[in-house]
């Protein structure tokens, strides 16, 4: 528990001081809590002088009403300080580790996504953070002030009556060991349950993602099929964790009614014995019944303190996860000449690249050409670092990137995916993500060279449409073009493109070419080329083929030679049924 305590203390980062605040202020309300006891004793005392053929002491009334008001103004105002402490600081701490998280996973190398670690992530977020959220501060101060409690009674009652103190402690002794068992059997199980609950989530993103493909192909019931795995799985794990708990926590309830009737047995033998008084007899009996209130309470809430400790690994295993550029620099470039020095790379086991090399001049286009799978896109995400190659080195303005940091290297490109992603937001919004300090006058100036200004200022709320998430309202030559005008606004010096392969309607087409050859102006140019006006006015032709560069030159050079470039464009000929000159 001390453990669970001092890793929820160093989870907490600026936090801290709240959450200390917070458990302080619990125990202090634990102190008032403890406070009607001493009333009752008072009254007993006084009612047992009255049996004793005495009178009840006026005093004895107004003491024990003076203290159960000083108990419970005491309680209201301590209780309200730490709710407030630890409601600020336990919603302060997560939302300050969710945007950890954010910043934490633009650092990671893009391997970390693939291998289906977005559930993952998003559970993260989510179930496991706001685990920690809703109860990590609240268990740990029931938990701790139970055990804390227990102990002070524990003591008075060694002073007050030995016998029954020893016997108030064995209990407490054989107690602590089945909450140890319980918090062993969370160690074993809370895995088990917070990876059913990442799975479950990874499950549900899927098919709702694949929701298109499985109406199309009328694969409902196929699809399910994981989606009520992960579901049977989580129900399973949540079954088998919650059955063992409570089992568990009934062993421990049963050990405190155990001790409590030992004392109940105890306390009149020791009367008889002539041991104790009859007052201090009744005082133990009335008192046994309280003793071990707040650390009973305290057995239904280890399951929920495991499962924190739980959230608290998963949430350290996000964080771990290696960054790129760790040892990075902010570096800053006087030319963007990008140079590629027998560079080879492989996923996993998996062998994409080997001993590629190229040097792509500033402000010169290098169109990148090769068959499906040949390692294109892998060759472009390289220069960018979305993940780092295995051998060999790549430079950018002279600087190898790994001396970079993400966020240093990254502002000197510019890239366009083929499949482009909007955010849930206006498409003012989305453009200026390109240069989040742009203006209005900015964003309209860009989209008009990326030739979308018409359709958005057609749409009924301009360019304050929302877009739904990943651009689903907008045509896939619309997604595009507003890709490009947020390009266009960061107007960084090297643009990478991987040009789209769906075609599209000859207007669009039109408009998609000009807003590339603005955005392209003036810049050092990677392109993944699909079009022949394209490579045609290409500086330099890479022919990527079976992971290494099987041709290079310009287009007049590749035509001389028989390979794969000729091969290439044979087939792009025909698919686009015009000849080159
Ligand atoms: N994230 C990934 N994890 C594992 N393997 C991958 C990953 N991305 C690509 N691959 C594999 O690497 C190889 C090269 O893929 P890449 O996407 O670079 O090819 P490409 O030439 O761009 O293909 P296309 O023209 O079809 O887009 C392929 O065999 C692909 O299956």
């Amino acid at each position: 528990m001390i453990q669970l305590m001092k890793r929820l203390l160093e989870f907490s980062g600026k936090q801290r001081k709240n959450l200390i605040a917070s458990f302080v202020f619990n125990l202090l309300d634990s102190v008032f809590e403890m406070m009607p006891i001493m009333a009752i004793l008072t009254v007993l005392s006084g009612l047992l002088s009255v049996a004793e053929g005495g009178v009840m002491p006026v005093s004895a009334i107004w003491v024990s009403l003076a203290i159960m008001v000083v108990s419970i103004a005491g309680r209201i105002f301590f209780n309200n300080l730490s709710c407030i402490r630890r409601t600020l600081g336990s919603f302060s701490m997560c939302s300050e580790k969710r945007l950890e998280i954010g910043e934490h996973m633009k650092h990671v190398p893009m391997g970390y996504f693939n291998e289906n670690r977005l559930g993952e992530i998003v559970a993260a977020v989510t179930t496991t953070l706001g685990d920690i959220e809703s109860n990590a501060v609240m268990v740990l101060e029931k938990v701790a002030g139970g055990f804390i409690h227990a102990l002070v009674i524990g003591v008075w009652l060694l002073f007050y009556e030995w016998h029954i103190g020893l016997l108030m402690f064995a209990g407490l002794a054989v107690s602590m060991l089945v909450y140890g068992g319980i918090q062993k059997a969370g160690k074993r199980l809370s895995p088990r349950r917070q990876a059913a609950q990442a799975n479950l989530v990874t499950g549900f993103l899927e098919y709702i993602q694949g929701m298109g493909v499985v109406k199309a192909f009328g694969l409902g019931e196929m699809s399910g099929k994981a989606v009520n795995q992960a579901i049977g799985e989580s129900a399973d794990a949540n079954i088998i964790l919650e059955s063992v708990f409570s089992s568990l926590t009934g062993v421990y309830q049963t050990i405190f009614k155990l001790a409590k009737s030992a004392i109940l047995v105890v306390a009149p033998y020791l009367l008889l014995g002539g041991e104790i008084t009859p007052v201090k007899c009744l005082l133990l009996l009335v008192s046994s019944f309280m003793i071990y209130s707040s650390v009973e309470l305290v057995g239904s809430m280890a399951s929920v303190a495991r499962v924190i400790d739980a959230s608290l690994d998963r949430m350290e295993a996000v964080m771990d996860t290696p960054v790129l550029d760790e040892h990075g620099g902010d570096i800053p470039l006087d030319h963007y000449d990008i140079e590629l020095a027998h560079v080879s790379f492989a996923y996993g086991q998996e062998n994409v690249l080997q001993d590629v090399s190229a040097i792509i001049p500033e402000k010169t286009t290098c169109a990148i050409v090769g068959p499906s799978g040949s390692g294109k896109t892998t060759l472009v995400s390289l220069i960018a670092r979305f993940w780092d190659v295995q051998e060999g080195k790549i430079c950018v303005g002279g600087h190898d990137v790994k001396d970079f940091t993400c966020d240093s290297l990254l502002k000197n490109f510019s890239i366009v995916f083929q499949n482009v992603y909007l955010f849930e937001d206006t498409i003012e919004n989305n453009i200026k993500f390109g240069r989040p300090d742009a203006t209005r006058e900015d964003v309209i100036e860009a989209a008009k060279k990326a030739c979308c200004h018409e359709f958005i200022s057609a749409l009924p709320e301009g360019y304050h449409t929302l877009v739904g998430e990943g651009g689903a309202s907008l045509s896939g030559g619309e997604r595009q073009r507003i890709s490009i005008a947020r390009a266009i606004l960061k107007d960084a010096p090297i643009i990478i493109l991987d040009e789209a392969t769906a075609s599209v309607d000859p207007e669009n087409e039109r408009e998609l070419q000009a807003a590339i050859a603005e955005l392209t102006k003036d810049k050092t140019i990677i392109m993944i080329a699909h079009r022949l006006s394209t490579v045609r006015n290409a500086d330099q032709i890479l022919v990527i083929d079976g992971g290494t560069v099987a041709q290079r030159g310009t287009h007049k050079e590749l035509l001389q030679q028989e390979g794969t470039y000729k091969k290439f464009i044979q087939i792009r000929e025909q698919a686009e049924g015009w000849r080159i000159q």
